[in-house]
């Protein structure tokens, strides 16, 4: 469904991605993992729309979407979380989500549907649907939900959705997880999670990407990746991987 060939990003002179490629397949829950500056975000950034990748080619459903803006991206069937939800304070929780169904499918839907897809996603999610409800006093895991309606309100094929677990204590970040895995069940969504906190993401993803220093170091399924001298270093240190390899 989704395939990067060869993506290169740089600013400047830096390189902050050098040669990533990976291929999502339809209905896949993709996690993309690494530490801190290993590049996820910028992978995301130029899928998503909002850089364009110096070199490489990024397609979706057999077209090539390399360098497009963010809104064509979105019209093409691609919705986004971000990692710091900045919903409209001055709306009400549904309005915010009836705004992202209308501009998300590029104004070809009614106000009618809008209204009917907004409350679709809010349920999906666990948010009243309730018109008069605002988003004062949403606390961080309400806002991220708000976040995902906002993304499934523009009916996307595919979900990218960016480090959905920052700033949720351990139990909310296990009902996020579900959550994705049940949007990848009910509506049948592909999903790409951009992540660094491992744990809670190898229960439901089916494949993780692994990069570091802007490169793939591992693309496989995610008890291989715990087990991956190169994973285990990037993530632990070197001397892990080490006793991780002399363990009979
Ligand atoms: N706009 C920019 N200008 C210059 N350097 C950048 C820019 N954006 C990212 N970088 C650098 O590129 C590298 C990759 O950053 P990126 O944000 O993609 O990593 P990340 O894996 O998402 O990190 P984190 O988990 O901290 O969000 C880092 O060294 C970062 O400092």
């Amino acid at each position: 469904m989704l395939a990067v060939e060869g993506l290169v990003k740089m600013f400047g002179g830096f390189s902050a991605i050098s040669n990533v490629s990976f291929r999502v397949g339809k209905g896949e829950i993709l996690g993309l993992i690494g530490p801190n500056g290993s590049g996820k975000s910028t992978t995301f950034n130029c899928i998503a729309g909002l850089y364009v990748p110096t070199r490489g080619r990024i397609s979706f459903e057999g077209h090539d979407i390399t360098g497009k803006p963010a809104n064509a991206i979105c019209h093409a069937g691609i919705g986004r979380t971000f990692q710091i939800p900045r919903p409209f304070h001055k709306l009400t929780v549904l309005e915010n989500v009836a705004l992202a169904a209308w501009f998300g499918q590029n104004r070809t839907v009614n106000r009618e549907q809008c209204w009917r897809q907004a409350a679709e996603a809010l349920e999906l999610v666990g948010l009243p649907t309730t018109p008069e409800t605002t988003t004062e006093g949403m606390g961080a895991a309400a806002l991220k939900k708000l976040e995902l309606a906002r993304a499934l309100a523009s009916q996307p094929k595919l979900l990218l959705a960016d480090e959905s677990l920052n700033g949720l204590d351990p139990s909310e970040m296990n009902q996020a997880a579900d959550m994705l895995e049940m949007i990848r069940r009910e509506r049948g969504i592909t999903i790409v999670w951009v992540e660094h906190i491992m744990g809670v993401l190898m229960r439901v993803v089916d494949r993780v990407v692994v990069l570091d220093h802007g490169e793939v170091i591992y693309d496989g399924d995610p008890h291989g990746a715990q087990s991956n001298s190169a994973v285990i270093e990037v993530y632990l240190g070197r001397e892990a991987a080490k006793r991780e390899e002399a363990r009979p």
